[in-house]
């Protein structure tokens, strides 16, 4: 199993005492499998998400990619994680101003030692962002940012993409559009994705759903 969530738990002090966002978390990821992370505001979706991309640590519960457990990991092997596993869209897009699309689209790539300037310009085709190649970050709006973001991701090959509401600043036809490109590609890649929305319709497109309430995963 690509990634194997157990018994995850989280808990964060609160104005009156701790609260308990993730009481018991489990759930499968296989490869070429999509999941929507569905939940009320506050929920746990984007604490989870963190903490399966290695970017925080779960107080208690196993996480494990190919087998291994990451929350052992220490922030060297968090590090090469990220770098060469598990790719992640946030709502913040961090572009690199300094560098143009094209550019941006290729770093985390070329940083992997994974660099692939035809599949770089496959996905920038795909995502629409052909003409914007030679632009820098503050010439774009925010939808096309976020294109470049989850090219980015998919750039590096990623065997788990991990994305939060990556489609949340975009207008209808275009989140249609990137989450499309964002589905083939996984399938093409035979890649994973485990994606927050707070969309029903684009939660409906996804293989299957988890839905955190209270800590847990509804049914
Ligand atoms: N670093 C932190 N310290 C303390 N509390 C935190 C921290 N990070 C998150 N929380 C709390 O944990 C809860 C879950 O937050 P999280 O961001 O995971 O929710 P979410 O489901 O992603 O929400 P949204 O849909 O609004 O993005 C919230 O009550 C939040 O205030």
């Amino acid at each position: 199993m690509l990634l194997d969530v157990r018994n995850v738990t989280k808990t964060y002090p609160g104005a009156d005492g701790p609260i308990d966002v993730l009481a018991g978390v489990s759930f499968t990821l296989g490869a070429g499998e999509t999941l929507a992370l569905t939940g009320e505001s506050g929920s746990g979706k984007s604490t989870l998400l963190h903490l399966v991309g290695g970017l925080d640590q779960p107080d208690g519960g196993e996480i494990l990619i190919d087998g291994r457990d990451i929350t052992g990991f220490d922030d060297g092997a968090r590090a090469a994680l990220r770098r060469d596993v598990v790719g992640v869209v946030f709502q913040q897009f961090n572009l690199i101003p300094s560098l143009n699309v094209g550019d941006n689209i290729a770093f985390q790539a070329r940083l992997g030692g994974r660099p692939d300037d035809g599949w770089n310009r496959e996905l920038a085709a795909k995502l629409g962002l052909e003409a914007q190649l030679g632009k820098y970050p503050e010439q774009l709006s925010g939808g096309q940012q976020q294109r470049v973001a989850i090219a980015r991701t998919l750039a590096a090959r990623p065997q788990i993409v991990l994305a939060d509401e990556p489609t949340g600043n975009l207008d209808e036809d275009t989140a249609e559009a990137v989450l499309d490109a964002m589905l083939r590609l996984v399938d093409e890649a035979g890649a994973a994705l485990l994606m927050v929305t707070h969309s029903q319709h684009l939660a409906a497109r996804m293989g299957a759903r988890l839905h955190l309430s209270h800590g847990r995963i509804a049914a």
